[in-house]
């Protein structure tokens, strides 16, 4: 695992290095605010970070504790639940939901777990298919319906499925896009209920995946879904395809939801935890000469 996250830090890397040519023991505060700008933080964040510093000259020790302390609220929990553990998996069509769903069962697999998928975004019939062919290709059962077909009807099935049959993880797919919002959030918070009426408590985590390519413009489609149905946690795809590493920063800022993993690749194993200290300093390592 050690050393995907920074590796997929390699374009934000570039990026700083237009700004910042040569790695130095410090900074100036002008400095610092233009690299911080060509990672993509947000340049409120990056405000406060440097109001916030009184020192004139700016070292990896004083901006790593400064960088930590916006991914404060990154830590996830996971909650006490009977088996299967349910999943809802939410964000909008393009972001990588499909393809994160199918390295979530590929992970909970390779750990000796049972896993069942449901295709719940009914709405769209490549996303049945897509999601399919991960399941048969991964070797993992799933419960599909046709499109226009009721989508918690399908997260019902898929539920009471794993159940009877003893499974321990269940990730369900929802439609990103309906035809109107309104028509969205009332499916989502129907889905909502139809799980815990499937099992008391589903589900146990649902999770917003974030496409790492937009950076900070995914902050008020975000909160739109949290505001919707409620977020636990986060997924960041794409982090090795884009040079806005730093929205990462300002999208936990914003958000203070957990960072559970984020996408480090296509395939079903590039999916790595989410370590603040490693993503933090996978930057750092970027801008700072090693001081000796
Ligand atoms: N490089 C890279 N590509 C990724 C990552 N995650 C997803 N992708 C790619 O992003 C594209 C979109 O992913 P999908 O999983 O199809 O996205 P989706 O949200 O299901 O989109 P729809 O199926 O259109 O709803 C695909 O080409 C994926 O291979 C990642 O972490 N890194």
């Amino acid at each position: 695992m050690l050393g995907f996250i920074k590796k997929s830090l390699s374009k934000t890397a570039e990026a700083i290095k237009t700004v910042a040519p040569k790695k130095k023991i410090s900074f100036s505060k002008e400095e610092i605010e233009d690299i911080l700008l060509e990672a993509d933080v947000e340049y409120e964040l990056i405000e406060l970070i440097l109001d916030q510093t009184y020192q004139e000259k700016i070292t990896r020790d004083i901006l790593r504790s400064k960088l930590l302390a916006t991914l404060a609220y990154t830590t996830y929990k996971e909650p006490e639940y009977k088996a299967p553990f349910v999943e809802l998996i939410v964000g909008v069509n393009g972001a990588g939901k499909t393809t994160t769903i199918s390295k979530l069962a590929y992970r909970y697999k390779d750990e000796g777990k049972k896993v069942m998928l449901g295709a719940g975004d009914t709405f769209r019939a490549a996303a049945i298919e897509q999601l399919t062919q991960w399941a048969n290709k991964l070797d993992i059962p799933i419960v599909a319906s046709k499109q226009g077909h009721d989508s918690s009807a399908v997260a019902y099935d898929t539920i009471d499925s794993a159940k009877a049959k003893e499974y321990d993880n269940v990730i369900i797919d929802t439609a990103g896009r309906l035809h109107t919002q309104t028509n969205l959030a009332n499916e989502l918070k129907k889905i909502n209920r139809i799980c815990d009426k499937a099992h008391s408590g589903a589900p146990h985590r649902t999770v917003l995946i974030i496409d790492g390519t937009q950076g900070n413009s995914a902050i008020a489609q975000a909160k739109a879904f949290n505001e919707m149905i409620g977020v636990d946690g986060i997924i960041i795809t794409k982090l090795d395809g884009t040079a806005k590493g730093g929205s990462v920063f300002s999208i936990a800022y914003a958000l203070e939801l957990p960072i559970l993993y984020v996408g480090t690749g296509e395939q079903p194993e590039n999916l790595t935890p989410f370590d603040k200290y490693e993503f933090v300093d996978g930057l750092l390592d970027a801008i700072f000469q090693e001081e000796d």
